[in-house]
């Protein structure tokens, strides 16, 4: 405990291995050893302060998709099922068990509930130690009392139970029983917080009391001892007091017993390793079976994925009605440009609704950051994961727009090709608006970003401007934009690549000679133009992953 900004956030990123900046210095100790990674991961879990849970799922679904990340591959679903049941009961929340989480605007589970499922998300490992950072902040007292009682009988059950607590009522105050006090990143008290009995007279009142600073036992002790160590503190020293008292030589001396207890105790222990964790497919298969189901179940996750595919279909394909009939007739010049426009509107729009794809991206990292630090899963996982879930949703998009676009214009080229090169072209938008998304450190930043790049390749992807009018020092720009190759394979769909009519080549009647599809693209064959794409495909997922990887947005 401590004042705001005394450092007991960081104190426990450093407990639990999760600081990534600043210089820290000392050792720490697990059972007398040195903490490795994978014993963090085995035998203890982290509840963050905020709650990161997915709002779709029933509290049991998230526990049991917790539990299946988590736990023991070679343990059962139903064993599984079980424990988790065991957990709602331990935790109290048998009456909404089967209620969705929800989110600010679908009111689902209370705050109190979403804290206790998160400890349930903690416990699913049945790990040895629990940290947890202020798990009664934005609770009403009583529903504090609920959630430090647990923590309490969690206690009582043999686990050690960590946690910063900030203005806890007196009874919740009372469950706990030692106390670290610090001030600036320094202890300024560390000891029993209660003398045996439960009272106040032995621990940190007898020590503050020495110091001058003496407690009234009608007011709360965790109020007194936060407002006498917070700027009274400096001032009084507290600090340098600590280190020169006697508390702290027998602190000192507790922890030595321990620490040997500890050491002979694990003398001879090898740490076993048999908790098999998930590889990548499998931990695929986890995400999909609950996060995935549970989002087929809502509108609001469908119909942005499908609506604006009926939409633009709709529009594309009665306002260009028959176009691609009459542009059949290589001297219908104005019929041909049209269908050109119509060709390049379908390459172009893929990329600029992926914008809504975004928001899953940037929405969920503290949710992808909890989850990968627990180590459920890999960011390639993750990718892969997001990569099959959109995806299975636009093979159906993308047909519904093809079929509209392709029959009511009537394109001359092969409907397979179209459907396809729709299809890539908009895993190509996806794919970039998850590397938008990635690097972006909030939406209004991934909202400035696409469109940015999106524009900017717009002018390069052929109609808006032809490549030899492209002045020398852009012309290297239409390589770099699949807006120009999905056009360009569009175009040679329903244009013969080879002018049929030498006498129109310099004018629209041979679109392929008109708009230099030749220069700036992957040479005149559809197949070509295809694998440029799949290539720009592979690359924004590669980058997208590399994103991921290396810039974290959160710094602790
Ligand atoms: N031991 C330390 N040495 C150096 N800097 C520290 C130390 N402890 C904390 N700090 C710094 O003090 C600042 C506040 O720390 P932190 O956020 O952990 O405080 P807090 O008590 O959790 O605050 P709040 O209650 O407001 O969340 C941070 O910038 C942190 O890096």
């Amino acid at each position: 405990m401590g004042p705001s900004g005394a450092g007991k956030t960081t104190f426990l990123d450093i407990v639990t291995g999760r600081k990534t900046q600043g210089e820290i210095t000392g050792s720490l100790l697990f059972d007398g050893k040195k903490a490795t990674k994978t014993f963090l991961k085995k035998h203890t879990a982290y509840v963050e302060q905020f709650d990161t849970l997915l709002g779709v799922l029933t509290m049991r679904d998230m526990l049991l998709y917790q539990a299946q990340l988590k736990c023991d591959r070679r343990e059962s679903l139903q064993s599984k099922r079980e424990r988790v049941d065991a957990l709602i009961v331990e935790l109290g929340l048998s009456t909404c068990a089967d209620v969705v989480i929800g989110d600010n605007l679908n009111r689902g589970i209370s705050g109190g509930q979403a804290k206790r499922t998160n400890i349930g998300i903690a416990l699913v490992t049945e790990p040895r130690i629990i940290f947890l950072d202020e798990p009664t902040s934005g609770l009403d007292s009583q529903t504090s009392c609920d959630v430090v009682s647990i923590l309490r009988r969690l206690a009582d059950s043999g686990r050690t139970i960590m946690s910063t607590i900030h203005s806890p009522t007196s009874e919740a105050f009372r469950m706990f029983d030692r106390l670290l006090l610090l001030h600036k990143g320094h202890t300024v008290y560390f000891g029993a917080l209660y003398n045996k009995n439960g009272d106040a007279s032995g621990g940190a009142v007898p020590y503050f009391a020495q110091l001058g600073l003496v407690y009234d036992p009608s007011t709360n002790l965790a109020d007194f001892l936060i407002t006498e160590t917070g700027d009274k503190g400096e001032a009084a020293n507290l600090k340098g007091l600590w280190q020169d008292s006697s508390y702290l030589a027998d602190a000192k001396k507790h922890q030595e017993q321990l620490l040997l207890a500890s050491i002979q105790l694990h003398a001879n222990s090898a740490e076993a390793v048999t908790h098999l964790e998930h590889n990548m497919f499998s931990a695929v298969g986890v995400l999909l079976r609950f996060r995935s189901r549970a989002n087929c179940k809502y509108l609001d996750f469908i119909m942005p994925r499908i609506m604006p595919s009926i939409f633009f279909g709709f529009i594309v394909g009665t306002l260009y009605y028959g176009a691609g009939g009459k542009a059949e007739n290589p001297e219908n010049i104005s019929a041909r440009g049209n269908v050109a426009a119509a060709l390049f509107m379908s390459t172009v729009m893929p990329a600029f609704t992926a914008a809504g794809y975004m928001p899953s991206i940037v929405t969920e990292r503290p949710l992808f950051y909890r989850e990968h630090s627990d180590g459920c899963y890999t960011t390639g996982s993750y990718l892969l994961f997001k990569v099959i879930e959109e995806g299975f949703f636009h093979i159906f998009a993308s047909l519904i727009f093809c079929l509209m676009t392709f029959f009511l214009i009537q394109l001359p080229g092969s409907f397979w090709w179209h459907w396809l090169l729709n299809f890539v072209t908009g895993q190509v938008g996806i794919a970039l608006a998850y590397f938008c998304g990635s690097l972006a450190p909030n939406m209004d930043g991934a909202n400035t970003l696409l469109p940015i790049i999106n524009v900017t390749s717009m002018y390069f992807a052929g109609v808006l401007m032809t490549y030899d009018a492209i002045p020398d020092a852009w012309k290297w720009f239409p390589w770099v934009t699949f807006m120009r190759y999905g056009w360009t394979a569009n175009m040679l769909n329903n244009f013969p690549a080879e002018c049929e009519m030498p006498l129109l080549a310099a004018t629209p009647g041979c679109p392929t000679e008109y708009w230099g599809l030749k220069e700036g693209s992957a040479g005149l064959s559809v197949e070509n133009n295809f694998g440029a794409l799949c290539g720009f495909w592979a690359l924004w997922l590669g980058l997208t992953f590399l994103v991921m990887t290396f810039v974290r947005h959160v710094k602790r």
